[in-house]
């Protein structure tokens, strides 16, 4: 049996929903699942106990930024990045070419890797299949990503048809490079833009590597969330369907909802804590602007209905005096409730799967956040 697998404990009768647990090195967890983002092996303002106690059993890493610093030895030499971050739940590591076109600059796609500088001191630095699995070996991640570019949107469909067959050729050089214990963590990724020819010639492709789960990339990159939804509908299918499927990049509440109704299993997005840290705050009413003159006064907690540490002991008020005064507690809260309202929302979601009463969730949730 894979070191990651996936059990499936239902389908949904009405849409291509899962419940399931995905089993890894480093615990069991609920999916459909939401995974915080920790980039520099933290969930920005948060202790690894608040992560646990907000309900989240499995965070990302970012390659890239652990590369550059503090550099993949370092964290081996520490004994793997779950020692020194001192986070004993599951952790999935990027491979580092997303963030490569994110945020390095100068960068050059060869076939053998990608030339980029450093957004921290600019130096020349390059990334390849093989350097990228030495990383994420070094970083001892549950589940490894495969070193992939994700087309950029739009793009010709023969730019995205080149992409993905070198983001093939780049698989088969992770699972070469990858002892066989770590294949069995390495999760591909199937691009070929907005084109549903690409789409399944990627995933005919990566799917032949018999790999132990698989993503979906290329998306959550600017299209229009419909044309998300319609790449879904048409390359899920494609995948098989005891492996784990992960969304890289999603989302908010609704793409969430609308993924996990697609087949979808895994997510990660920074968009909860990055805009906890500006001051705006998840709701089950829709999204709050704590930071806004409407809650300089307003006593009571940002969600009445939610449980989280924050809400049980602090007003909009108080929160948004901090975050106006640059108080560090005030961006901690913000993460604190914007995370545990996502994993509240799992958790409806996949009890609603459990009751076979998903498609009613989705509409009930949809109005009381507003959403068309
Ligand atoms: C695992 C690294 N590879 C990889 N990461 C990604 C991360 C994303 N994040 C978003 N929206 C925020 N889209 C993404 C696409 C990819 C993608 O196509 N590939
Ligand atoms: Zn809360």
């Amino acid at each position: 049996m894979a070191a990651v697998y996936l059990e499936i404990l239902k389908e949904d009768s009405r849409t291509k929903a899962r419940l399931g647990k995905l089993h890894t090195p480093h615990g069991t967890i609920d999916t459909p699942v939401f995974m915080p983002v920790g980039t520099q092996g933290t969930v920005k303002t948060m202790t690894p106990e608040e992560i646990k106690e907000i309900g989240a059993g499995m965070i990302l890493s970012n390659t890239y930024h652990l590369f550059l610093r503090p550099g993949h030895e370092l964290v081996r030499e520490a004994g793997g990045l779950h020692r020194f971050m001192n986070w004993d739940g599951a952790i999935l590591t990027d491979s580092g070419g997303f963030q490569v076109f994110s945020l390095g600059d100068m960068r050059t796609i060869r076939e053998e890797g990608v030339e980029f500088r450093s957004h921290i001191d600019g130096s020349r630095q390059f990334l390849s299949p093989e350097i990228s699995m030495q990383v994420q070996m070094s970083l001892g991640s549950d589940v490894v990503m495969a070193f992939d570019e994700c087309a950029p949107y739009p793009c010709t469909h023969t730019y995205a048809k080149d992409s993905l067959e070198r983001t093939t050729r780049w698989l088969k050089r992770c699972k070469e490079t990858l002892t066989t214990t770590d294949t069995q963590s390495l999760f591909g990724i199937v691009q070929g833009g907005m084109f549903e020819d690409l789409r399944r010639q990627s995933a005919a492709e990566i799917t032949e590597l018999d790999l132990p789960g698989y993503a979906i990339g290329g998306l959550s990159v600017g299209e229009p969330k419909d044309i998300m939804y319609e790449v879904l509908d048409y390359t899920v299918p494609l995948l098989p369907r005891e492996k784990p499927r992960y969304l890289m990049g999603v989302g908010s509440p609704d793409a969430l909802i609308e993924g996990v109704m697609r087949g979808i299993d895994m997510f990660d997005c920074v968009l909860p804590t990055r805009i906890a840290r500006n001051g705006t705050a998840l709701t089950r009413f829709g999204k709050v602007i704590v930071r806004n003159a409407g809650s300089a006064r307003d006593f009571g907690p940002i969600d009445p209905s939610c449980d989280c540490y924050t809400c049980r002991n602090y007003s909009r008020a108080y929160i948004r005096h901090l975050l106006k005064a640059e108080e560090i507690l005030g961006l901690r809260l913000m993460s604190i409730h914007n995370l545990r309202y996502l994993q509240i929302l799992m958790h409806e979601v996949r009890e609603a799967i459990k009751e076979d009463r998903l498609p009613e969730y989705r509409e009930k949730c949809f109005s009381d956040y507003g959403y068309e």
